[in-house]
C-alpha cells in the first residue's frame, strides 16, 4: 500500500494544478521574470533548469510535503547506511560504496567493505597499466590492441555507453563489446580481431547469464582454434560476483575481479564491471568518473530539497507520471557521444521501477517508473520530434548541453548545437498561436484562403514541459556526476512509488521459458503444452531451418 498521506497529497496536488494553472508555463514565464533563477539550481560548473516545467511555489511546496510523507530522506539515508533494502533479495544497495572516495567507513552486516572495494580497484589499476603499458601482453608476447568485452544488460551498457560517452580520453587499446546471444554479434567482431593481440573480458555478475556464457564459449574456442589451449589464459579475464563459477570456466585467480552482491547490475558500471572503461580511459581518468558520481552523492545527502538536483529531478519525474498523467520522458542529449546515455537510463530505470506492486506486496496506486526513450540532439529533431511538439501526447524532455566540446576547432558547430538544443526547449514552451501562425504567413504575403486553411497545421500549443542540463564540458568528473543524478532520481521516484527500484523479477519468466523452449526449437521435443501461437512459430522456423 501506498502511505495514505502521499495518496491523498498526490489528488491534493491534482487540485493544485487545476486551481493555479500551473500548466500554463507561457504565462508564467511572461508574468514573472524571476522563473528562471527560482526554478533552476547551480551545482558547481552544473545547472539544472527546471523552469520549463509546470510548476509554482504551491506544486514545490505539494512535492515537498509528498517527499516527507514518503519518507524519502529516511529511506535515501537507510541505503548510504547499508541497510538491507532490497527487500525481495535480502540486500543492501551501496554501489555507492564504489566510488567513496572519501574511504570513510561503509558498513555490511557490521564489517567495512572499503578496504576491499579498494583492494578490487587497486588490482584492476595494475591490471589495467599492465595492458596499457604492454607489461602484460597476449600468449605469443604481442601488445594487447584489442579488448572485447563479452557481458549483457548491466555488464555491458555501463561500460559501453561509458567508453562512448569519453571517446575523448580514450588513449588505451580498441574496445569491442559483445553482447546479444545472436551469433551475428560475435562473429561481426572476431572477425575485426588478431586472436594474438586481444583480450577479452566475460562480465557477468551471476555467471549463469545464457548470452553471455554462449559468447564467452564461442570467443574461447577462437583463441584455441588460432592459439592452442594453453594460450587461452592469456587472452581472458572475467569480472563477476561468482569467484567459484569463473574459477570453473578455467580464468586464473590473477585475472578475475570481484564485487559484491550489494551492487545492483545497473548500478555496477563503478565497480569492476569498469574494467574496460579503466582499461580504455586509464586508472586516473577512471578515478575522476568515480570522483563526479560521489561528489553527487554527498550533495544528494547533504543539500536542502528545494537546492538538491536528484530529489527535484525525482519528484519532477513523479509529478509528470502520476499528478499530470505523462506516460513517458525523452532523454535528449544534445552530444553525439551520449548516444547510448537513453538506452543506459532505460535499464536503468525501467528496470528499477517498472513494478506494480509496494514494498508490501499490495498494488501501486497510480503508476510507476514511464517508459524512458530518447537519442542524441541534433538527430531526433529531424526524426521524432514531431510527435513532442504537434502530437497527442505531453511528452516531458529532459535536455543535456556542455558550454564546451572536445573539438576547439569546430567551436561554431558546438554554437550550432547550443542554439538548436536551446530553441527546442524553447519552441516547446512557446509554441505558436492561431493567431501568431496567421500573422507569420500574413507577413510573408501568402493569400487569405491558403492561411485559414494552412494555418491550423502550424499551430504549436507550447506548454510542454522540458528540463535542461548546462555544464562546462563531458569529462570524466561531469560524467559520473549526470550518471549518479540519475541514478538517484530513480531512487526518489521508486520511494515516492514506494516500490523496490532493486529487484527484477520481472525478467525472470521469459528466461524460464526460453529454457524449457530450446529443446523445442532443437526439433529434440515436441511443442505440445505450448499455446497454438507459439506452437505454429515453432513448426514454422523449424519448417524453413536449413
Ligand atoms: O551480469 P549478469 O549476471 O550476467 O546479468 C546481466 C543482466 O541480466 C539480467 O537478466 C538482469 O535483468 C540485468 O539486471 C543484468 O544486468
Amino acid at each position: 500500500m501506498n502511505a495514505p498521506a502521499t495518496t491523498a497529497l498526490v489528488s491534493q496536488l491534482k487540485s493544485t494544478v487545476t486551481d493555479t494553472k500551473a500548466t500554463d508555463i507561457r504565462t508564467a514565464f511572461t508574468s514573472d521574470p524571476e522563473r528562471f533563477a527560482k526554478y533552476s539550481v547551480t551545482l558547481d560548473d552544473m545547472l539544472f533548469d527546471y523552469s520549463k516545467c509546470a510548476v509554482n511555489e504551491k506544486v514545490l511546496d505539494g512535492l515537498e510535503a509528498l517527499a516527507k510523507a514518503a519518507k524519502v530522506a529516511e529511506k535515501r539515508d537507510a541505503m548510504f547506511a547499508g541497510e538491507a533494502i532490497n527487500i525481495t533479495e535480502g540486500r543492501a544497495v551501496l554501489h555507492t560504496a564504489l566510488r567513496n572516495r572519501s574511504n570513510t567507513p561503509v558498513l555490511v552486516d557490521g564489517r567495512d567493505v572499503m578496504p576491499d572495494v579498494n583492494a578490487v580497484l587497486d588490482a584492476m589499476g595494475a591490471f589495467s597499466d599492465g595492458i596499457r603499458s604492454g607489461a602484460l601482453t597476449g600468449a605469443t608476447g604481442k601488445k594487447i590492441t584489442d579488448v572485447v568485452n563479452i557481458g549483457i544488460g548491466g555488464s555491458d551498457l555501463g561500460p559501453v555507453m561509458a567508453t562512448l560517452a569519453l571517446a575523448p580520453a580514450h588513449d588505451g587499446p580498441r574496445l569491442h563489446f559483445v553482447s546479444n546471444v545472436d551469433g551475428a554479434h560475435i562473429a561481426d567482431t572476431l572477425k575485426l580481431l588478431d586472436a594474438e593481440t586481444s583480450l577479452f573480458i566475460v562480465a557477468s555478475k551471476t555467471f549463469t547469464t545464457i548470452e553471455t556464457m554462449t559468447n564467452a564459449a564461442t570467443a574461447r574456442a577462437f583463441i584455441a582454434e588460432k592459439l592452442g589451449e594453453k594460450a587461452v589464459g592469456k587472452h581472458f579475464c572475467a569480472v563477476s560476483t561468482a569467484l567459484d563459477k569463473v574459477a570453473a570456466f578455467g580464468i586464473d585467480s590473477d585475472r578475475i575481479f570481484g564485487f559484491w552482491d550489494w551492487v545492483g547490475g545497473r548500478y555496477s558500471v563503478w565497480s569492476a564491471i569498469g574494467l574496460p572503461l579503466m582499461i580504455a580511459i586509464g586508472k586516473e581518468n577512471f578515478g575522476e568518473f568515480l570522483a563526479g558520481a560521489h561528489s553527487i552523492d554527498n550533495h544528494f545527502r547533504t543539500a536542502p530539497l528545494r537546492e538538491n538536483i536528484p530529489m527535484l529531478l525525482g519528484l519532477l519525474g513523479f509529478y509528470h507520471r502520476n499528478v499530470l498523467g505523462y506516460p513517458t520522458r525523452a532523454i535528449l542529449p544534445y552530444d553525439q557521444r551520449l548516444s547510448r546515455f537513453p538506452a543506459y537510463l532505460q535499464q536503468l530505470d525501467m528496470e528499477s521501477n517498472g513494478k506494480g506492486v509496494t514494498l508490501d506486496g499490495t498494488a501501486v496506486e497510480g503508476n510507476s517508473g514511464p517508459v524512458v526513450w530518447g537519442e542524441p540532439g541534433t538527430n531526433g529533431q529531424h526524426a521524432f520530434y514531431q510527435l513532442i511538439h504537434q502530437g497527442t501526447s505531453v511528452i516531458p524532455a529532459e535536455f543535456m548541453i556542455a558550454a564546451n566540446g572536445h573539438e576547439p576547432h569546430l567551436r561554431h558547430q558546438h554554437q550550432l548545437l547550443i542554439a538548436n538544443c536551446l530553441a527546442q526547449s524553447e519552441a516547446l514552451m512557446k509554441g505558436r498561436t492561431l493567431e501568431e501562425a496567421k500573422a507569420q504567413m500574413a507577413a510573408k504575403g501568402q493569400d487569405a484562403a491558403f492561411i485559414e486553411r494552412i494555418a491550423p497545421h502550424r499551430v504549436f500549443t507550447g506548454n510542454r514541459p522540458s528540463l535542461t542540463f548546462v555544464y562546462d564540458q563531458m569529462t570524466p568528473f561531469t560524467f559520473g556526476r549526470l550518471i549518479a543524478i540519475y541514478e538517484h532520481r530513480v531512487f526518489v521516484e521508486g520511494a515516492l512509488f514506494n516500490i523496490n527500484s532493486f529487484d527484477q523479477w520481472g525478467v525472470e519468466l521469459g528466461k524460464e521459458l526460453a529454457t524449457g523452449l530450446l529443446p523445442v526449437v532443437e526439433g529434440k521435443e515436441s511443442a505440445e503444452g505450448h499455446d497454438s501461437s507459439t506452437a505454429g512459430l515453432v513448426a514454422a522456423l523449424l519448417k524453413a531451418a536449413k
